[in-house]
């Protein structure tokens, strides 16, 4: 199974290195690499990240977005070929790095194979964009901050602990009225962005075994979470293509993330890798270890309540096609 990689990007002080801190201590059994990329000559980053220190590599003197991408992807491949590689990889983009620019460059199919990019989120400064609403407005009006908001799979709001109640909920609505409002993580879901980001990563898969027999499982707080629910679906047999797309479609509002790997019909030589974070659906080659193993096996996350585990559920088995029996 590839190795999940989770970027980390937000403008600069919105607080990344606080949330790579959060998320280190949450999945303290995880072996994690994080990949800092500070801006400027100094690596004081990597000095702040709470972690063994020769699993923080620190990539200098430029931006990741653009003079280090070559040394994002050397970087990455040397973390995973040593003796005891990480379960997953998070990288600290510097505050002025376009996200959208070290997502595209992680989608090198290549890198994926061993790499899989998991998510992207943005930090955003609650404190900041309330302080620019209050002047003239020109949050939104930054490039930089306007495109970190929109390629993000995920925001995180910080320092909403500066701001009253009030104040709090104008920036929700300004931030609402441009990225879905499923994703956009207040400081107390983001209590749960580790399990929710690192539920792919192998030391995760052997701390909850899921329990023998059950192809479908509603996982009501498998994940200590009582904000997220999931359900694992599995199935031998290949899935119709078109009616998977229409389900995906059915569920899409009320899932935040779905991975797994996909068998299809007609094409069940060649399983693929299914990833969707927030609206981003990615199909890709599955690993070479997954294609060994039988059929298709998929888990969505939601937020509980709104998330329907048995809906999508029934969803999926509408997807076998009839009168299929043969073995994926
Ligand atoms: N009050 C408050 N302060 C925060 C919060 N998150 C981060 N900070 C503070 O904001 C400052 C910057 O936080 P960092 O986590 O270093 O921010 P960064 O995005 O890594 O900074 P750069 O590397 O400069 O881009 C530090 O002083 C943090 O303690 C938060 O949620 N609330």
């Amino acid at each position: 199974m590839a190795v999940p990689v989770v970027v980390v990007g937000g403008f600069l002080g919105a607080g990344k290195t606080s949330l790579i801190n959060r998320i280190v201590n949450r999945c303290a059994p995880l072996r994690l690499s994080v990949l800092v990329n500070d801006f400027g000559a100094l690596a004081i980053d990597s000095d702040l990240i709470e972690q063994a220190g020769e699993r923080i590599v620190t990539l200098k003197n430029g931006c990741v977005c653009c003079s280090l991408q070559g040394d994002l992807l050397a970087s990455i491949r040397m973390v995973l070929s040593r003796p005891d590689p990480p379960d997953a990889v998070l990288v600290e983009c510097s505050g002025v790095s376009r996200i959208g620019a070290v997502r595209d460059a992680l989608l090198d199919p290549v890198i994926w194979q061993a790499a899989a990019l998991e998510a992207v989120v943005c930090v955003a400064d609650a404190a900041d964009m309330a302080a620019d609403m209050a002047a003239d407005g020109g949050y939104f009006d930054d490039p930089l901050r306007a495109a970190s908001i929109r390629d993000a799979d995920l925001v995180v709001l910080s320092k909403t602990d500066l701001l009253s109640g009030a104040v709090l909920e104008r920036v929700l609505a300004a931030l609402h009225a441009r990225k879905r409002a499923d994703l956009i993580l207040r400081p107390a879901d983001a209590a749960d962005l580790p399990g929710l980001l690192l539920a792919a990563a192998p030391g995760h898969a052997r701390a909850t075994v899921p329990r023998q027999g059950a192809r479908f499982r509603a996982e009501d707080g498998a994940d200590a979470s009582s904000l997220f629910a999931s359900v694992s679906w599995r199935s031998a047999r290949a899935l119709d293509f078109g009616t998977f797309q229409a389900a995906i479609q059915r569920h899409a509002a009320t899932i935040l993330r779905a991975k797994g790997i996909l068998r299809l019909h007609g094409r069940e030589a060649a399983p693929l890798l299914f990833q969707m974070v927030g609206q981003r659906v990615t199909v890709g080659p599955a690993p070479a270890r997954a294609a060994g193993a039988d059929g298709t096996r998929l888990v969505f996350i939601g937020r509980r309540g709104r998330i329907d585990c048995a809906a999508i559920a029934a969803d999926m088995d509408g997807c076998v096609p009839p009168g299929t029996t043969g073995e994926a």
